[in-house]
This record gives structure tokens, C-alpha cells and sequence, in this order.
């Protein structure tokens, strides 16, 4: 991994009812990360705390190269672009180019053109008040406004929330070309996973405050697999928990076997060497995967 954008060190949060962590987590800037987990997994309060928004109350937080909560942070701000899962409501009687116009004084990078452009792209209405549009709208507004001052380190949460499918596809096209300099970061939280297969490099799995495992997203894609295997008379003696990779196994009819492994070809050179034949086999798709893994967080 060449830079790190984001550093978590033995972060934790205690709420009443959730604790988030202890998270150890690096984010590699120059690539897209996705956070996916359920509701409530943790995704928007690891955001908060990325942006000093809360508090840890244990662990270490490096943004950009600086420790985060250590004093004045105007500086590090000013690199860093966000997208809160929820706009904030006391701005609703601002128009669209009010909320500008008090947004561009804290960033000396902000570039009207650019702010301009984006409100063209996602076609947003800028004499409204920012209460009195759509939710989609809204969000259109509040990504471009994100990224006007051309983040290094842009933070989605949940961005395509409310966009209908043409600003869904200028939202996915405007995140690419953002990333084609090749010197910035997003960290997005999605729960869409045609969003997520298109734009992140690295997918970072959140389940119950926890990061269970981050991986390249062509990898993990390519690794997990549904194998549906005949252990005709060998029954008695394989036992498929033994597979690399091995999830989960039911009888599928008679002697057949539906096998979930998140390690295809391995699982596949075990079985040719027991002599069970794979008679189908088909890759699972994000959430299947974000499926087997919450299973084995709850059994665990
Ligand atoms: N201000 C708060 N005070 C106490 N508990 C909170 C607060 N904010 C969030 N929580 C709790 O923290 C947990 C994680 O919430 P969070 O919003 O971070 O999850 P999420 O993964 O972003 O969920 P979603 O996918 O629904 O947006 C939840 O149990 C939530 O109830």
C-alpha cells in the first residue's frame, strides 16, 4: 500500500447501547473505499470521528497525515470534503447559493467554476431554498458543494440517497473523473451495491462496530463462490468443512451439495483431489457476501 489517507488505531466509541471498535483500519489514498455494513453497523458514527464530529474515547485517528483532535484543524478541513447522511437543518432558509457563498470562506481552493459546473451536471435548481427541495435535489446540491473546493479526501456518506437514476449516473461519472488525477481519496458508505461494484477499489466490511475484513474488491468478487458438488458414494468420508474457504454446506438433492467458499480455487483444487465433482458453481454477488459474513459475526 503506497499512502495512507486514513489511519485508525484501537479506536473505540461507547454509546449506551453500541460500541464501535476496537477498529485498526488504513485507508490507502489514491483509491476508493466503500464501507458496506447493515443499519446501524457503525458506518456514519466512524465518519463522525474521522471529522473530530465526536469523540473517541479510546484509540489514535490520522487524517491526511495529521492526528486528528489535536488542536487547530482549519488546515486539514480545508483538504477534505464531506457528504453527512443527513443535511443539516437549520440551512433550510438559505438558498442554494447563500449556503455557497458562506461555504466558500472557509476554503481558499474553492473554485467557482467548478462549483458551477457541478450544479449543471446534477441540474440543481440554485434560487431555491435549500428546505424547499426534493430530498434528491438536496443531496445533488450537497455533493457539489462537497467538491467544489476539489477535495484531496472527499467522505460520502450514503451519497446516492434519494437521486434518481440519471443523477445516480452523473454522481457515479463526476466520482470518476474526480479520481482520474490519481492523487485523491473517497471513503464512501453505500448499501447500493451496483454503486459500489462501479466506483470502489477497496471494500472495508462494518458489522456490529467492527471491521471485519477489508479486501480488493476484484479479488473478493473473484473468491467467493457457490459450488454445488456431487459427493455421491464419498459422503462418509469428505468432510466439506475441511474446504478452503468454507461458509456454510446444505444438501441440495440426493448426494449434491450447495457449498459457499470465499476461496474458490482453492476449494476447487480440495475438492479434485478428494475426487468430488463440481457440477455448478456461480460467483455471489456483494450482499450475499455482506450475508455470510454478518451470519458468522452473529454466530460467533
Ligand atoms: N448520537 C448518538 N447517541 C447514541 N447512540 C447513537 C448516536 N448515533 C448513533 N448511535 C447508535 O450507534 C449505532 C451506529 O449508528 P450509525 O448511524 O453509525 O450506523 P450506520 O451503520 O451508519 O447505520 P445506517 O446504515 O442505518 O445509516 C446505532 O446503534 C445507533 O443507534
Amino acid at each position: 500500500m503506497d499512502q495512507v489517507a486514513v489511519r485508525l488505531q484501537g479506536l473505540v466509541q461507547k454509546r449506551a447501547h453500541f460500541q464501535l471498535g476496537p477498529i485498526d483500519l488504513v485507508i490507502p489514498a489514491g483509491y476508493v473505499t466503500a464501507i458496506v455494513g447493515p443499519n446501524g453497523s457503525g458506518k456514519s458514527s466512524l465518519f463522525r470521528l474521522i471529522l473530530d464530529l465526536a469523540k473517541p474515547d479510546r484509540g489514535e485517528i490520522e487524517v491526511l497525515g495529521k492526528k486528528v483532535g489535536s488542536g487547530d484543524d482549519r488546515l486539514l478541513k480545508q483538504r477534505i470534503g464531506y457528504v453527512s447522511e443527513k443535511s443539516i437543518d437549520i440551512e433550510e432558509n438559505l438558498r442554494a447559493n447563500q449556503k455557497a457563498d458562506f461555504e466558500r470562506q472557509w476554503y481558499p481552493d474553492w473554485d467557482v467554476n467548478r462549483y458551477q459546473e457541478l450544479l449543471r451536471r446534477f441540474d440543481v435548481e440554485t434560487n431555491l431554498k435549500l428546505g424547499k427541495m426534493s430530498k434528491g435535489m438536496r443531496r445533488k446540491f450537497d455533493i457539489a458543494l462537497a467538491m467544489a473546493h476539489n477535495p484531496e479526501l472527499l467522505l460520502l456518506d450514503e451519497p446516492s440517497s434519494g437521486l434518481d437514476p440519471i443523477a445516480w449516473k452523473t454522481m457515479i461519472d463526476v466520482i470518476h473523473r474526480y479520481m482520474e488525477r490519481g492523487d485523491r481519496t473517497v471513503v464512501m458508505a453505500s448499501h447500493i451495491v451496483d454503486e459500489v461494484k462501479r466506483l470502489a477499489d477497496y471494500i472495508a466490511f462494518v458489522i456490529q462496530g467492527k471491521v471485519i475484513g477489508v479486501y480488493e474488491k476484484d479479488s473478493l468478487l473473484e473468491s467467493w463462490h457457490v459450488l454445488y458438488v456431487d459427493t455421491g458414494n464419498s459422503s462418509e468420508r469428505v468432510n466439506l468443512a475441511q474446504m478452503p474457504g468454507y461458509c456454510s454446506a446444505k444438501v441440495s438433492g440426493g448426494t449434491t451439495h450447495k457449498v459457499v467458499t470465499s476461496e474458490a480455487q482453492k476449494a476447487q483444487s480440495w475438492l479434485a483431489s478428494m475426487d468430488i465433482p463440481v457440477i455448478g458453481q456461480q460467483k455471489l454477488e456483494l450482499d450475499e457476501i455482506l450475508q455470510v459474513l454478518m451470519e458468522q459475526t452473529r454466530g460467533a
